[in-house]
Order: C-alpha cells, then structure tokens, then sequence
C-alpha cells in the first residue's frame, strides 16, 4: 500500500476510534488532499500523533503491558532541529517520566531527521578487560563508539552512558545526563541481609530509544517510549543471564545453597529471591514495578476489552509469556495471532 493509501486509511480509523463526527472527518480528508496535491506528503496532526503512537503501543504484540495503551503521555517534538534542542527534550522527557518514581508512561516524537544512538535513554556501559567484562555486556560496543566520540567513563560496574544525538546523518553529538537526573534503585533482600554486599543497582525507567514509530506510512527513526519494570526483566534477565551481569552463583553462595549438582536446582532458588529482592527495593523506594503475575493478569484483562471493543487481537506468544515461572500464568496456555499491524514501534538497522 503506498503512502497515499496508508495515511488515508489511518485518518479514517484514527477519526473513527475518537468518534468524530462526519462532517470533522470530511474536513480532515479535504485538508489532507489539498496537503497531498501541494507536497506529496502527510504530516500526524498532534491529536493523530497523540492517537497513533497510542495504537502503536496497542499493537505492540511482544508487549505485556499493553492494557495502559490510552494513558500514553505524548510529547510532539517534530520542530526541533538542532542537537541541544533535542537533547533538552530527552532530559525533560527523562524528568517528565521518572516523576520521583511514579513513573508515567511517556513518548516523545522527533523530527524524521533525528536519531538517537542509545539502545534506551539511560544504560549501564560496558568495558572489555584482561580479566572479563565490566559493567554491562549488552553495551560493549556503544561504550567504544561514545569513548571514540570523545566520552570516558569511569568504568564501575554502573556507569551511565551519555546521549548520543544524530540529525540528518551528520556528525553525532554526545552529551552526559546530570546524575540527579537518574533514579536508581539499590538491590536489598529482607530475608538476607548480605544481598546488599554484592552490590546490585538498576535504573528506575526503562526508556526504548533505538525503535521506530510508524503512522499511517510515515516513520519517525527517534520516538523514544518509556513505561515501567516488570521485575523479570532485571531479576531474571539483566542480572541473571550469562551474557549479561551474571550473578546468580553469587547469589546462590550467599543464600549458601549447594551448587555443584543442578538437581538442587539452586539456579532456580536464586532466581526467586533475585526477583523477590528486584520487587522489595523498587517498592521499598517508591519506584514503579510490577511482579509478572499481576501483569499476566493486566494482560489478560486487555485481551478481553479489546474483544469487548471489537478489535483483533495480535501478539508474539514468544515474547509475552515471562521467563519465570511462565505456565503459571494464562499467556503460557493460549496462542496468538503474531500480525503485525500498523501503527506499531518497528526495530531499524543500527545507525553505528
Ligand atoms: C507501562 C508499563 C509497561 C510494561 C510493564 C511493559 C512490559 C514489557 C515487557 C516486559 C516487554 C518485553 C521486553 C523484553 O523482554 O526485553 C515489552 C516489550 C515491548 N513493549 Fe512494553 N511495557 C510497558 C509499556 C510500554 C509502552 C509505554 C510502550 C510504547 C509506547 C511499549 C512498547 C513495547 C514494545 C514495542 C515492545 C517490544 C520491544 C522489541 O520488540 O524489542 N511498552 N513490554
Ligand atoms: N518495561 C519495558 N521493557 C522493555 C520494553 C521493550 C524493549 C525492551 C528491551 N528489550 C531488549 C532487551 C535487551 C535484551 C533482551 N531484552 C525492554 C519497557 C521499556 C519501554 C517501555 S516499557
């Protein structure tokens, strides 16, 4: 379907779905014909931006979250031009979503002409050395290309990279985020207290910053998205996996479990206390989080209004079902129709 087609067809569904009357809806469409013959080319009013990137998160379908889709806050930053505008933005988009730790889900929208180098707005770095990795592996090679823009980081285990702004595809710019300015959360477990020794942190809000935002054909390469945690994705992944901060024999030691025959199944023992101590910390700091049961819960309360509402609805079984304890939710037990359906967040080839 080509542009003209797709805006069209957004225009109508987006106007139908915010129940405009037909006269509004034929003025719209008259406004977009006279735009088309002029320039070729459709431009999201605010309110469409605000509905479309609503729907794009409604379709996301490796999204559990999705039940919150018409609380999206949306921030239309398509006029800024200039990389200190734009990451002026991206600290106020920070600001806006952290809230002190009640996190509101939040989307900033940028010029077609922008793109933001970072996987999510805040990450921990990663640093080869002789003796292993430091810090966080998914970012090794982030790290290289900032350090090769001119950034040094501390190298602990938790630096915080700098933004990495691109306009037009010219020379990308670098700029630190204040330190104020990043909520984290220390790792504590009430029933061990030498959980604190090993050191664990983790930022309040995850912000996806590498993902594009499509509507009605038109694609924004720089639309960074937060929503909250849920706990797995720090307990379970980002702390657990091998290839990530790898903590579990850690853990394990300290909860001085039997690791030498899997049998124990002290990965397992371990990997509930990790997530336990995630979900006890951010509670206990007032931070935003969810346990996976409750969102499986939340899921399955959106798959119903969304029969209720008469729209079908599309998932990835893969994604959604969490990886502890996954058949003890509903997810494990169904199966999704995996459509891809527009507007959505696309991934894109990597800028670096
Ligand atoms: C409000 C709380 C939210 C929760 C708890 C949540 C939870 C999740 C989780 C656990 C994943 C899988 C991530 C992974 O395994 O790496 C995910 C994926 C995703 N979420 Fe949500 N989400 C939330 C809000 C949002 C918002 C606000 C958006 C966009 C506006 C969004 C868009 C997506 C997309 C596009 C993916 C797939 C990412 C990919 O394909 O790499 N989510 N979500
Ligand atoms: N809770 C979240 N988690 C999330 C959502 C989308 C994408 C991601 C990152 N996925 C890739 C990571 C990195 C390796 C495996 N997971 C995390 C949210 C991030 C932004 C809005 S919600």
């Amino acid at each position: 379907m080509g542009l003209y087609d797709e805006a069209r067809a957004f225009i109508l569904e987006c106007f139908n779905e915010l129940g405009k009357r037909v006269e509004e809806t034929d003025g719209r469409l008259a406004a977009f014909e006279e735009e088309w013959l002029q320039r070729a080319t459709y431009a999201p009013t605010y309110e469409e931006l605000e509905h479309g990137a609503r729907m794009a998160w409604r379709n996301s379908n490796r999204c559990i979250g999705r039940l919150f889709w018409k609380s999206l806050n949306v921030f239309d930053e398509r006029h800024l031009g200039t990389p200190d505008e734009v990451v002026q933005a991206l600290y106020r988009h920070i600001e806006f979503a952290t809230n002190a730790g009640k996190i509101r889900p939040t989307i900033t929208v940028f010029h077609p002409s922008v793109r933001i180098w970072n996987h999510q707005l805040v990450r921990y770095a990663g640093y080869e050395t002789e003796r292993g990795i430091l810090g966080d592996p998914h970012s090794v090679v982030f790290t290289r290309v900032c350090e090769a823009l001119g950034w040094r980081g501390k190298r602990t285990p938790f630096d915080v990279l700098p933004l990495v702004v691109q306009i037009n595809g010219e020379q990308p710019v670098w700029f630190p985020i204040p330190e104020d300015m990043v909520l984290e959360v220390e790792i504590r477990h009430s029933d061990f207290p030498q959980f604190e020794a090993l050191g664990l942190k983790w930022y309040a809000v995850p912000m996806i910053s590498d993902m594009a935002l499509e509507i009605g054909g038109t694609r924004y390469p720089a639309a960074p998205f937060n929503g909250w945690y849920m706990e797995t994705e720090i307990g379970a992944r980002n702390f657990a996996d091998v290839t990530r901060y790898d903590r579990l024999p850690k853990v394990a030691a300290l909860m001085g479990l039997d690791t030498k025959s899997d049998a124990s199944l002290w990965k397992d023992k371990a990997l509930i206390e990790l997530n336990i101590a995630v979900l006890q910390s951010f509670k206990e700091s007032g931070v935003t989080i969810v346990d996976h049961h409750t969102a499986a819960k939340q899921f399955e309360r959106f798959e119903q209004i969304e029969m209720d509402e008469g729209r079908e609805l599309t998932g990835d079984w893969t994604w959604l079902i969490p990886p502890v304890s996954p058949a003890a939710t509903h997810i494990f037990h169904r199966n999704y129709d995996n459509t891809v359906v527009k507007p959505n967040y696309v991934r894109q080839e990597s800028p670096f």
